[in-house]
């Protein structure tokens, strides 16, 4: 008897191993952070064998630690930080480079060329994603131009591209795949034929040979390497984090929305069977493929979410930790009228504006350090209320409520002003764990764990819900506050 799913949640400046039991709960964790690189300004890189050795040993040790055996778990889910880049040798495994996180913004001038030559549209079209250094494909350009030997050996069919579930997958079972939403984040993959798309691979200068096989989100990969876990387990799920924790919310029908709060935010609406179209500037992208049907999704980014309270912390060095915002924030009846505006690499959706910077407005002799944390959580909502009137504006339905996960969902504040500047409901879920959550139901769904999506959304439980308790004349007087701000921060650094 199989008694658990692990899930393992490669993210971006952690690696997490959970395991999960028939009912959803969550049994026992592992988690472990692994080094950030920032060799230049605006550069973000990782190294590919931090990711495998941190994501291995908290697999490891979550198992050591609940006394679970390899024979008791049913199968393994991957949900992975997105769109960074990594390319190995295929006979060794070894990376030939560090691996370019999805933040870095070394490319932002290739993509004011491929803009300038008007190649934008064409990109959109495809693959429903903007014209932005945030994707994969100018990030593995970059690195075939820049390797010595790279663009030839990958045309020899030497090398492996894959981004982080290509490459855990390679290192746990020796198959070079991705699933379908994470190829759909590469700007190389046709969203609406569902494969790789030889013009992208033209434009970029890719060797079609380099590429992962492109399979189903729910579907049985391989099996592990015995020796990594004294006997081999099956890999079954693999998705994106971002589609996970959609998937983990339950989100299972048109319309229904997520927004995770971590180092980003990242809001997702189901969109159905179809590529959603967006006239604001979102993303529409591929949440997962189960058997043979396809999710599309609707997404906002916003890249500096969480993140914005580690720089008051790590940059300004007013709170000790994380959580300290909250009792801060609070320590002020409202933000003074200070609005921090958090473009530190740029801005996400719905601005993508790679030479925005941050921005701190409405500062007076009274505002205090109070002030601007209360600015920096407010400013996790400000952005993320920007994507739900983008996301309201191409749905053309309003949104019945938003499910919130990720490390700052456990702020109430935020949580509550984020419901009162939505005019919408924000729901916490008990199972705030989602992402690997999702990935657990993708993997324990191909093996028969759970009978179904219908088993799988009964589980969804609410922790608390906040209410909006604001009208609207004062929403909107602040929004429109807010879009003041957002437009002193942008266009700041010059293109080179
Ligand atoms: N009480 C809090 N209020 C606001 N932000 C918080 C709070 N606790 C944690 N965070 C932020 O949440 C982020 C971590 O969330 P997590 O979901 O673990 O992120 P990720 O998966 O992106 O690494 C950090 O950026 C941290 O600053
Ligand atoms: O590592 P996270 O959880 O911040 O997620 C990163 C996203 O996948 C980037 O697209």
């Amino acid at each position: 008897m199989t008694d658990y799913i692990l899930a393992l949640d490669q993210g971006t400046t952690s690696s997490r191993a959970i395991l999960f039991d028939r009912t959803g709960r969550l049994c026992a964790s592992a988690s472990q952070e692994f080094p950030q690189h920032f060799p230049q300004p605006g550069w973000v890189e990782h190294d590919p064998d931090d990711i495998w050795n941190s994501q291995l040993a908290v697999a490891r040790q979550v198992l050591r630690e609940a006394h679970v055996a390899a024979h008791q778990v049913a199968a393994i889910g991957i949900a992975n930080q997105r769109e960074t880049t990594v390319i190995w040798e295929r006979a060794t495994g070894r990376p030939i480079a560090p691996a370019i996180v999805w933040q870095d913004r070394r490319t932002a001038d290739a993509c004011e060329a491929l803009r300038a030559a008007g190649k934008a549209a064409m990109i959109c079209e495809r693959t429903g994603l903007e014209l932005d250094s945030y994707f994969s494909a100018t990030k593995l350009a970059w690195l075939l131009d820049r390797v010595p030997g790279a663009r030839t050996r990958a045309a020899a069919g030497e090398l492996c591209f894959g981004t982080v579930d290509s490459w855990l997958a390679y290192k746990l079972c020796g198959a070079h795949v991705t699933d379908v939403g994470n190829a759909s984040r590469t700007m190389l993959f046709n969203i609406h034929l569902l494969r790789w798309d030889a013009d992208l691979l033209a434009l970029f200068d890719i060797p079609a040979a380099l590429l992962p096989e492109v399979v189903p989100s729910c579907g049985n990969v391989g099996m592990t390497h015995a020796d990594l876990f004294g006997a081999p387990i099956a890999l079954a799920g693999i998705a994106g984090d971002q589609q996970a924790a959609t998937f983990g919310q339950a989100c299972h029908h048109s319309g229904m929305v997520k927004n995770t709060y971590g180092t980003g935010c990242f809001m997702l609406m189901h969109a159905g069977a179809q590529p959603a179209v967006s006239h604001n500037r979102l993303l529409s992208t591929v949440g997962w493929r189960l058997h043979t049907e396809t999710c599309y999704l609707l997404e906002g980014s916003v890249f500096m979410g969480g993140a914005t309270v580690q720089w008051l912390r790590d940059g300004l060095g007013i709170i000790r930790q994380s959580s300290d915002v909250e009792p801060l924030a609070a320590s002020v009846p409202d933000s003074g009228g200070v609005l921090l505006v958090p473009a530190f690499v740029g801005l996400g959706a719905p601005q993508w504006d790679p030479y925005a910077r941050g921005t701190i407005v409405g500062l007076t002799r009274g505002s205090t350090a109070a002030h601007i944390a209360r600015a920096a959580v407010e400013a996790i909502a400000y952005q993320s209320a920007q994507l739900l009137q983008a996301m309201q504006k191409d749905a053309r339905v309003p949104v019945a409520e938003v499910r919130a996960d990720g490390g700052a969902a456990r702020n109430d504040m935020l949580m509550q002003f984020q419901a009162d500047l939505l005019g919408v409901p924000v729901l916490r879920p008990k199972v705030t764990e989602t992402t690997a959550l999702g990935a657990a139901y993708l993997a324990g769904l191909t093996v028969g764990f759970w009978a179904s999506q219908e088993e799988i959304a009964a589980q969804w439980r609410c922790e608390r819900r906040f209410d909006p308790a604001m009208n609207a004349d004062r929403r909107a007087a602040l929004l429109a506050r807010w879009g003041r701000a957002v437009e002193r921060a942008q266009a700041w650094e010059q293109p080179l």
